[in-house]
């Protein structure tokens, strides 16, 4: 199977027009925005091979005129960096995606092309160059974030009093356009809620599909258009962070440790390599807003607790977790080699029964992650000692068969050690309208290059029996050739180290057939990772309060018996258990007798 050729699914309206070429029409000539479809709306990017241009419409161009220097000097460090070329009208995504595909670290990426910055028709923006965000919009944030700490939601509310109430007022129930973004993946019972009204399951799967993306939305619905991220611009970062350091890069934003002057808590800020506002990224960033929102409140998924815009970058204010990444480790690991360059047995089962923990989660809340590999992975070591290297061999080594079982209601404070959690949201995705952005090829399973999408949650499985193998010691993973194919022919290499019922529980998790592939739900109670008597604190927990409810129902009928016949049961209660009576036994009444 040829698995590096790129494609851009897109679906051109009736007088479609490129938005960047709208507003950046003082920058660029009409050359800049050609578009070369293909055959069924496929685009195809690869200019390069295929000799044809590259589509502009991609191209995250923001006249220079309008930034601040920081944010020249991120954007050009952005271009100077490689991930994009400065060439106007090529897709920084898509040439991205070509470099990685050129060292082998990606497969080709299906993206679902929309207008940029709304996922609207395009042909409704003004045709005027771009402006600066006008003070005014900077009132306006994401306050509705279920996580915005309360002393933002406070000082936002008395910025918009400053500002101007009545105005504001005027501006939410202007019935022209949207005045906060509607998460797509929330649940009708939230939406209904935000929105004071009735929609169905169907109505909010219908707002992911495409082509409901590109139309009005019904007169009595709140509008599923987002606000474009320079309309909610505000100043956050220096007013309530103090940046401590910067913890790393990735491929679209840089992460810094910072602390909260107010709460003075750390916290990882992600902060948008360049200007999202009006980009390709936009849509991705926001993306990854919509899915922590919503996923942000498990044990085993990095928090999360607010995001904004400033200076058109998208800031995304989550749970910092102090043991940095599981690729990180499986890297420290690599370097010592030998036995102790992997996971032990105990490690193994508990950073593979974490990941299904949190997956079981994103499953249930009908999403999938789509990325799950070590870089995706983020550790927290709770109590003590900060090194997850040594508290990992600590634990593998001395302390044998440490398996806890924690479940949803486990509390972070009853933790000791490494929790495991899933980060870096980006390519999650609705399993009913699914818009696919293919994760790494490394962790890839073949059916989603097939565009079969009728079983995501199983190509998170997949994903994450390549991750466990790779941290227990597996070695590098193909990117594609042979070795590639033969894997996802349902041939993974034994951990010599691990039991053969886990080894055989990786192997059913890699199979070929997505449907028989085990479920999040059926991993967490499988007998290689929940030994039968080896009973969590939830569960030990749960049994507790069933024999305290038992014992309290006993107590009340033991009582109730009491109040009825006081004599009758303090006599019954006398007597030994299994036998009514010892005198008289086989006389209808009792009988008095005398002796004398
Ligand atoms: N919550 C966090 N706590 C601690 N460190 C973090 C956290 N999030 C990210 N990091 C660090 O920042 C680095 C980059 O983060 P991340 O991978 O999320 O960025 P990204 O732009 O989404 O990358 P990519 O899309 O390429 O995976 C990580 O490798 C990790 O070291």
């Amino acid at each position: 199977m040829e698995i590096s050729h790129s494609r851009l699914r897109f679906k051109p309206k009736p007088g479609f027009q490129p938005r960047e070429s709208l507003f950046s029409a003082s920058l660029h000539s009409d050359s800049d925005s050609e578009i070369c479809e293909h055959q069924d709306g496929e685009l195809n990017t690869s200019g390069s091979s295929t000799g044809l241009p590259r589509p502009s419409f991609f191209s995250p161009i923001v006249s220079s005129e309008f930034r601040s220097p920081e944010e020249t000097d991120d954007a050009s460090s952005f271009w100077d960096s490689g991930l994009c070329s400065p060439t106007p009208g090529e897709s920084p995504r898509s040439r991205h995606q070509q470099e990685r595909r050129a060292n082998g670290t990606t497969t080709p990426i299906p993206l679902n092309l929309y207008d940029s910055d709304d996922g609207g028709p395009i042909g409704n923006v003004p045709q005027t160059p771009y402006t600066p965000p006008h003070k005014k919009f900077r009132s306006l944030r994401l306050y509705d974030t279920p996580h915005t700490p309360k002393s933002l939601l406070q000082k936002a509310h008395r910025r918009v009093t400053k500002v101007n109430r009545a105005k504001l007022g005027q501006r939410i129930l202007d019935p022209r356009g949207p005045q906060a973004n509607v998460n797509p993946f929330t649940s009708p019972e939230k939406c209904l809620m935000h929105s004071g009204m009735k929609r169905t399951r169907a109505d909010l799967d219908s707002s992911m599909t495409e082509d409901s993306m590109d139309e009005e939305p019904p007169e009595d619905l709140p509008s599923c258009k987002k606000l474009a991220l320079r309309e909610i611009n505000t100043s956050r970062y220096n007013e309530e962070f103090h940046e401590v350091c910067k913890l790393g890069d990735g491929e679209f934003g840089s992460v810094y440790k910072c602390v909260n002057r107010l709460d003075g808590c750390s916290y990882a800020i992600k902060k948008s390599k360049m200007p999202v506002a009006g980009s390709a990224y936009e849509r991705n960033a926001l993306n990854e807003v919509y899915a922590h929102a919503v996923l942000g409140k498990q044990l085993h998924v990095v928090r999360y607790y607010s995001a904004w815009a400033e200076n058109d970058h998208m800031y995304i204010q989550n749970e910092f977790c102090n043991g940095g990444s599981l690729a990180d480790i499986v890297a420290e690991h690599r370097m010592q080699g030998g036995t102790e360059g992997r996971f032990h047995e105990a490690d193994l089962k508990r950073l593979m029964m974490h990941l299904t923990l949190g997956l079981r989660y994103i499953h249930s809340q009908g999403l999938v992650h789509l990325d799950i590999k070590p870089g995706n992975i983020f550790l927290q070591c709770t109590k003590g000692d900060n090194s997850p290297i040594r508290r990992l061999s600590e634990s593998g080594h001395e302390s044998g068969l440490d398996l806890e079982i924690p479940s949803d209601d486990d509390q972070m404070d009853e933790e000791v050690g490494v929790i495991y959690k899933i980060g870096d949201l980006g390519h999650v995705t609705s399993t009913v309208h699914p818009l696919v952005e293919e994760g790494d090829c490394r962790y890839l399973p073949a059916e989603i290059l097939r565009d079969d999408f009728s079983h995501l949650p199983k190509a998170d499985i997949f994903s994450l029996a390549l991750t466990v193998f790779e941290a227990g010691g597996g070695g590098d993973l193909p990117k594609n050739g042979p070795e590639w194919h033969s894997i996802r022919n349902g041939n993974l290499p034994d951990l010599d180290h691990m039991p053969p019922a886990f080894n055989l529980m990786l192997k059913d998790m890699i199979k070929r057939v997505p449907a028989e592939r085990p479920s999040a739900v059926m991993l967490v109670h499988n007998t290689a990772l929940c030994p039968p008597g080896l009973k969590s604190k939830a569960q030990l927990r749960r049994e507790l309060n069933a024999e305290k409810f038992k014992n309290e129902i006993l107590k009340k009928k033991l009582e109730e018996a009491q109040k009825k016949s006081p004599l009758a049961l303090s006599r019954l209660q006398m007597l030994p258990a299994g036998k009514s009576r010892l005198i008289g036994k086989k006389v209808n009444r009792s009988m008095s007798t005398q002796l004398f």
